[in-house]
């Protein structure tokens, strides 16, 4: 089912919460909404799911206008991050808990709660009370109860950022393989946690000050981001104040070769591991090494901007101080506004 945002303004009281958001997820898709706190994400997912009425625009599934629709008819599953299982019940019921309100027969309840606890590996917790389980048992039942109604359109408000490390990392594999197994499940994703949002989603929405303000996929937004907030957000980046001239874009007045001039765009972004050190760079000083396990991460001065470079940590590292050379290789260059 295609999920269409056409235009969505919601406000609450004088705040606007979200302005102008246009964005269409189709079936199959998963679209991460990704941005900092207040941003307006959950607000345009509780747009679509019906919580909210928007003040002006449209909602659509599949064509049809649902903007006037309460909720319960819209046939969307819906996680949040506080799990908000019923805690009276077991996780059996939790999970029948919309068939039955559906009035679905017996055996189809049954043999579908089955189903459900199977597909998020809680099978043996079936007559356990959401108290008895742990956050990450409780919000796969959540999930499996958001998913037994069959529906076309799931939304997850920061489903995993109560969790620890390690049961989010779980958890986010369990996520993409319920993907593989329902393939036309659209999914909307908030999250402010970028790694989540790069290994789940095909396409990416950053919302900034209730905007959506880059929309692209996810591997295009993280190596060529259109802006220095959405470069920023995505992971580590450098941001090199640039001059351009005569088709040349310089950093510190050295040439960066293989790359054009935008206009508008007045930095240039580079990841930190994709800077080399080499003869015919940048020119640049070592004014930091720190040790990361796997890497060594050094910051050199170059002219007055500081530039991290990851470096593996089994080669060889300059020490503080040394001059260094620092390439950047031009398919790894983004130039962004800032
Ligand atoms: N029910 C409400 N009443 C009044 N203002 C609200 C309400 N819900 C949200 N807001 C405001 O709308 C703006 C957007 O909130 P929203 O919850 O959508 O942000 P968010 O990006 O999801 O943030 P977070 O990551 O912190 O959940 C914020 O300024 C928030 O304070």
């Amino acid at each position: 089912m295609t999920v269409q945002l056409d235009d969505v303004t919601v406000h609450f009281g004088r705040t606007c919460a979200l302005e102008s958001c246009t964005l269409t997820v189709a079936a199959g898709e998963t679209v991460a909404l990704l941005g900092p706190s207040g941003s307006g994400k959950s607000t345009a997912l509780k747009a679509v799911a019906g919580f909210v009425r928007p003040s002006s625009g449209r909602i659509r599934l599949d064509g049809q206008d649902v903007t006037e629709l309460p909720p319960a008819k819209r046939g969307i599953g819906v996680v949040v991050q506080q799990y908000a299982l019923f805690p009276h019940l077991r996780v059996e019921d939790n999970v029948a808990f919309g068939l039955r309100a559906a009035r679905r027969p017996k055996g189809e309840v049954t043999r579908r709660v089955a189903e459900m606890l199977g597909l998020v590996g809680m099978t043996s917790y079936a007559r356990r009370f959401p108290r008895e389980l742990s956050g990450g048992q409780q919000q796969r039942v959540a999930i499996a109860r958001a998913l037994a109604i069959r529906p076309k359109v799931l939304l997850l408000d920061e489903p995993l950022a109560a969790l620890d490390a390690q049961l989010r990392a779980d958890l986010l594999i369990e996520l993409q393989n319920l993907r593989r197994e329902v393939p036309t499940l659209a999914i909307i994703y908030v999250t402010h946690d970028q790694s989540e949002a790069l290994a789940l989603a095909d396409r990416i929405a950053v919302m900034r000050d209730a905007r959506l303000i880059d929309l692209a996929p996810t591997t295009t937004l993280y190596q060529t981001p259109p802006s220095a907030f959405t470069a920023s957000f995505l992971g580590n980046a450098n941001l090199l104040p640039i001059k351009s001239s005569n088709n040349e874009v310089t950093v510190a007045g050295h040439v960066i070769p293989g790359v054009q001039p935008i206009s508008g765009k007045e930095l240039l972004c580079i990841r930190p591991h994709a800077v080399r050190l080499g003869a015919g760079g940048v020119p640049g000083r070592v004014t930091g090494v720190q040790w990361r396990g796997a890497s060594y991460q050094l910051t050199c001065e170059v002219a007055d901007v500081l530039v991290r470079v990851d470096l593996a940590a089994d080669g060889a590292v300059p020490a503080v101080g040394a001059d260094v050379q620092l390439v950047l290789p031009s398919e790894a260059c983004s130039l962004v506004s800032r």
